[in-house]
């Protein structure tokens, strides 16, 4: 369906559901959600903890709507710009987190890779954001119905897991916990077709679908180049040549933000204590402590800097 044809079909079927949306984080993956949300129709605020954050987010989001209208509106500058402008007309930026929830129909959170970041974060907003909104998180690896349990509208509370880069993948996981209502899953499933992704729906099991697969593949990749088994880059190009896939593993780790992989990855060994596959990896933790962030910080398995 092209981008014209599902906003107005949105515009049409939603008029009871999701209207306005709150971003919360404004990072590789708050921002590409924001961005996606504003260019499907929604009305989105972004939310970010200062000023320096905000502007660095609206950057990026100017960055990536480009590259996206040079996509959809090939040799049409004029079209380009319309779409950049009426997309910008429909996003707002702030610190402002208790005004932003105070008139919202969603809130989706984006925000660190970490139980107790996230409580406070839900604590503060649900007693602020209007009895209707929808709670959903983008966590990749936590319980949703642990960040839910914080609040008093765990029926209210799903999660929505996107993927990065967001403006290109397809896929929306869409979580439903034993809580969620039926009403409330529905508007999920009905505002991620809306941003014009393929949604899948999964109980809230540990990394839901892709990332139960994926954090063990990422894991032994890191294990095999530890071993000195072969170089990153000869894993790399093995598993793009040999695989398929359009990234090697420590490349796509470095694109995830070698952050967010061991928060994740150190958040399951807490939990899986017994799972030889969540143990601790060295150069991991190591990469992290030097600020070797991945692609976000200019260096991680590779450098970055130009
Ligand atoms: C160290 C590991 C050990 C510990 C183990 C624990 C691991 C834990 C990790 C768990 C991960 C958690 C993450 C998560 O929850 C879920 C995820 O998101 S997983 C990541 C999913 N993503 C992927 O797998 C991405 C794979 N890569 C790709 O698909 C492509 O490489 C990519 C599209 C990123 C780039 O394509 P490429 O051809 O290489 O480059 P181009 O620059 O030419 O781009 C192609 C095409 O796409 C457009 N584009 C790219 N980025 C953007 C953007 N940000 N905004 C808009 N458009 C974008 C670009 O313009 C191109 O368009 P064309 O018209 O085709 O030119
Ligand atoms: N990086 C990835 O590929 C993916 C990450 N995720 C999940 O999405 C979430 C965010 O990840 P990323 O965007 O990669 O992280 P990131 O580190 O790029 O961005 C997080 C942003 O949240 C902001 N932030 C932190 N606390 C905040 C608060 N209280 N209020 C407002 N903003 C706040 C930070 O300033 C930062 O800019 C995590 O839960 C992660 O697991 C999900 C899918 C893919």
């Amino acid at each position: 369906m092209s981008h014209l044809m599902r906003v107005i079909t949105r515009k049409m079927s939603t008029s009871r559901g999701i209207e306005k949306v709150v971003v919360i984080g404004g990072g590789l993956m708050g921002a590409g959600i924001a961005q996606v949300a504003a260019s499907s129709g929604f009305r989105v605020t972004l939310v970010e903890i200062n000023e320096q954050l905000v502007e660095k987010a609206k950057a990026n989001i100017q960055k990536s709507l480009g590259r996206v209208a040079k996509k959809q509106f090939k040799d049409d500058e004029g079209a380009q710009n319309g779409f950049i402008s009426t997309t910008l007309g429909r996003l707002d930026a702030t610190c402002n987190l208790t005004d932003a929830v105070r008139d919202t129909d969603l809130v989706i959170e984006a925000i660190v890779e970490n139980m107790k970041v996230k409580h406070d974060l839900f604590a503060k907003i649900d007693s602020v954001a209007p009895q209707h909104t929808i709670f959903a998180s983008n966590t990749s690896s936590l319980s949703i119905t642990e960040i839910a349990s914080i609040t008093k509208r765990t029926d209210r509370f799903g999660g929505l897991h996107f993927f990065n880069p967001v403006p290109v993948m397809k896929l929306l996981e869409v979580i439903r916990t034993e809580s969620t209502s039926d009403d409330t899953y529905k508007k999920m499933m009905d505002f991620g077709q809306g941003m014009g992704k393929v949604c899948i729906t999964c109980k809230d099991t540990p990394g839901f679908v892709v990332n139960r697969l994926l954090v063990p593949y990422l894991a032994e990749a890191v294990r095999l180049y530890e071993r000195g088994d072969a170089s990153a880059k000869d894993i790399d190009i093995a598993m793009k040549l040999g695989a398929g896939y359009p990234m090697g593993p420590l490349e796509l780790a470095d694109y995830v933000g070698l952050d967010t992989t061991r928060n994740i990855i150190s958040g399951w060994h807490e939990k899986f204590p017994e799972n030889p596959l969540f143990r601790p990896i060295e150069t991991l933790d190591k990469l992290v402590q030097e600020g070797k962030m991945g692609v976000k910080s200019g260096e991680g398995f590779y450098s970055y800097k130009k």
